[in-house]
């Protein structure tokens, strides 16, 4: 079976979001799967590498409880080509990051989610549950205890990027691997001959 094609677009101001973004794509790439990286402020210029992917990952910091300014742009910058729905039934996921343990974090995975679903994208949820020991939620695989997507707490420092909890270290290494085994087995079962619903 030829590669699969996942692509990841994000935004990062601080460089937080950019690190999470290569490790992810670092992730999944193997030997089923290529993986672009695309910074949204170059995303004009690959639009049709979007358009050719199985997969798009997208990637946002938390500012405000939301998207950033720049990610959002991005959003309506896809506004132009919406209608004839290039990314229908693609599949789709997201990651965030902010300072603080929670952040308001999730309503920034609600938006990239709404933002593929107005897409008619196919979205992966996180699907790593957290990890309990003698009934206490432990700090390891998915320790922000997250389901849309992939959430990380990264401090505020400007300057420094700093260390990664390794909790969330390991919950993004398995999310790039669930990310390959959904699109390797979507793409293998939509080679079917199934024909599609048209609307
Ligand atoms: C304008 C602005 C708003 C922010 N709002 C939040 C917030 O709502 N919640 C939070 O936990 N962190 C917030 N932060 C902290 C960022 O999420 C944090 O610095 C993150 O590392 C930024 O990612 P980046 O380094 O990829 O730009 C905010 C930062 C900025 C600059």
């Amino acid at each position: 079976m030829k590669k699969v094609t996942i692509s990841i677009v994000y935004h990062s101001r601080g460089g937080h979001t950019e690190r999470l973004a290569r490790q992810l794509a670092g992730a999944m790439t193997t030997e089923c799967s290529v993986v672009n990286l695309v910074d949204v402020s170059r995303v004009s210029a690959c639009l049709d590498l979007l358009h050719d992917s199985d997969t798009i990952v997208f990637g946002s910091p938390t500012y405000f409880g939301n998207v950033s300014a720049e990610f959002k742009h991005f959003m309506e910058l896809t506004g132009g080509f919406w209608y004839k729905q290039p990314w229908k039934d693609k599949l789709a996921a997201g990651f965030t990051l902010s300072s603080t343990s929670n952040g308001d974090k999730l309503n920034t995975l609600e938006s990239i989610m709404l933002f593929a679903c107005q897409h008619s994208m196919n979205w992966i949820s996180l699907g790593i549950l957290p990890r309990f020991l003698n009934n206490e939620q432990t700090e390891g695989q998915n320790r922000l205890a997250s389901y849309i997507g992939l959430m990380e707490q990264c401090d505020n420092g400007d300057s420094i990027i700093n260390t990664q909890h390794p909790g969330d270290l390991l919950t993004a290494e398995l999310f790039a691997r669930r990310i390959v085994e959904v699109t390797v087995r979507y793409k293998a079962g939509s080679s079917m001959g199934l024909q599609p619903v048209n609307s």
